[in-house]
């Protein structure tokens, strides 16, 4: 089969047989994974999760809602301005996500932004790896978020956009503005985690979640809403953990209280009570 290019009956049927069974081999896969998405429909979705998209303009929010929800770029065709979809989060239960992409437009405005944070329980903020001042908005959409949604639970996930247009360097690698047309990456992973970091948001320790994903080739997308899903419920539970401090630390209060209020020594009886006790024993009443 080496010194000739013409097969053999008998290496011809080997080779049919190997590619059928390579065929039938991708087959059961294929049938594995539409088994698996089939029986996932019928499940019941554990719960569900409501999530604002938001950041500066073109930083890929749109990209971003239709890749995951389409699996696809968005060309002139369509786009996503929100989706719905289930995700499997890493306890094997399925959640659907309804999540919603906030126009930039609409950014700067304070009742806008107060409404869908209203609607929502938890937030992406999407900055381009190619723009700082993209990151300085969405720290700043994300402080904003901290001051109104007060004690209510709210997840937030911090996302740099756009990896694909860089060289795989992790430094920054541009800052000269050379003008040779060429964007690069402006943030690094290192200077995007630190953000993520310092956004101190419902008692995560290390600061809030962080990803860089490209929309483009899909990388990291999938990873965006079942990572913010374990977060809403950390937040939800933390919360639910609070609360019923709070409620042990007031009974704990009422008991000590009223603990208080029944000690007072001895009690003064009625007249009626003490004029049922016995003569002898009236004394020792008072
Ligand atoms: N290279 C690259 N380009 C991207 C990526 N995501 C989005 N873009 C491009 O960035 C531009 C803006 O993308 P959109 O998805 O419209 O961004 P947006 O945040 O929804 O924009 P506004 O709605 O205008 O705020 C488009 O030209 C996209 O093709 C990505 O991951 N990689």
């Amino acid at each position: 089969m080496v010194d000739s290019f013409v097969w053999t009956d008998e290496e011809a049927r080997y080779i049919k047989a190997v590619f059928r069974w390579k065929d039938a081999d991708d087959d059961a896969a294929r049938r594995q994974t539409e088994h698996r998405r089939h029986e996932q429909q019928q499940q019941k979705p554990a719960g569900e999760f409501r999530v604002l998209v938001v950041g500066a303009k073109g930083t890929g929010k749109t990209s971003i809602l239709t890749r995951f929800g389409q699996h696809t770029f968005p060309g002139e065709a369509h786009y996503e301005r929100g989706c719905r979809r289930q995700v499997e989060l890493a306890d094997g239960q399925l959640y659907t996500v309804d999540a919603l992409e906030m126009p930039s437009k609409h950014l700067p405005s304070d009742p806008m932004l107060g409404q869908a944070l209203d609607i929502t329980e938890a937030a992406v903020l999407v900055y381009d790896v190619q723009s700082a001042q993209s990151l300085r908005i969405a720290t700043a959409v994300a402080e904003f978020i901290c001051d109104n949604v007060g004690a209510r639970e709210y997840a937030l996930m911090l996302v740099g956009n756009k990896t694909d247009t860089h060289d795989g360097d992790d430094t920054n690698t541009n800052t000269d503005g050379d003008g040779d047309g060429e964007v690069k990456r402006r943030v690094s992973r290192a200077e995007g985690a630190k953000a993520a970091a310092g956004l101190k948001f419902w008692g995560a320790e290390s600061g809030c979640c962080f990803l860089e994903v490209s929309a483009k080739t899909g990388e990291g997308v999938d990873g965006i809403f079942p990572r913010l899903g374990k977060e809403i419920l950390r937040v939800k539970r933390a919360n639910r953990l609070r609360r019923e401090q709070a409620e042990r630390i007031a009974k704990q209060q009422q008991l000590l209280l009223a603990q208080k209020a029944g000690a007072p020594g001895k009690k003064r009886l009625g007249l009626w009570k003490t004029l049922s006790i016995p003569f002898f024993k009236r004394q020792s009443a008072y």
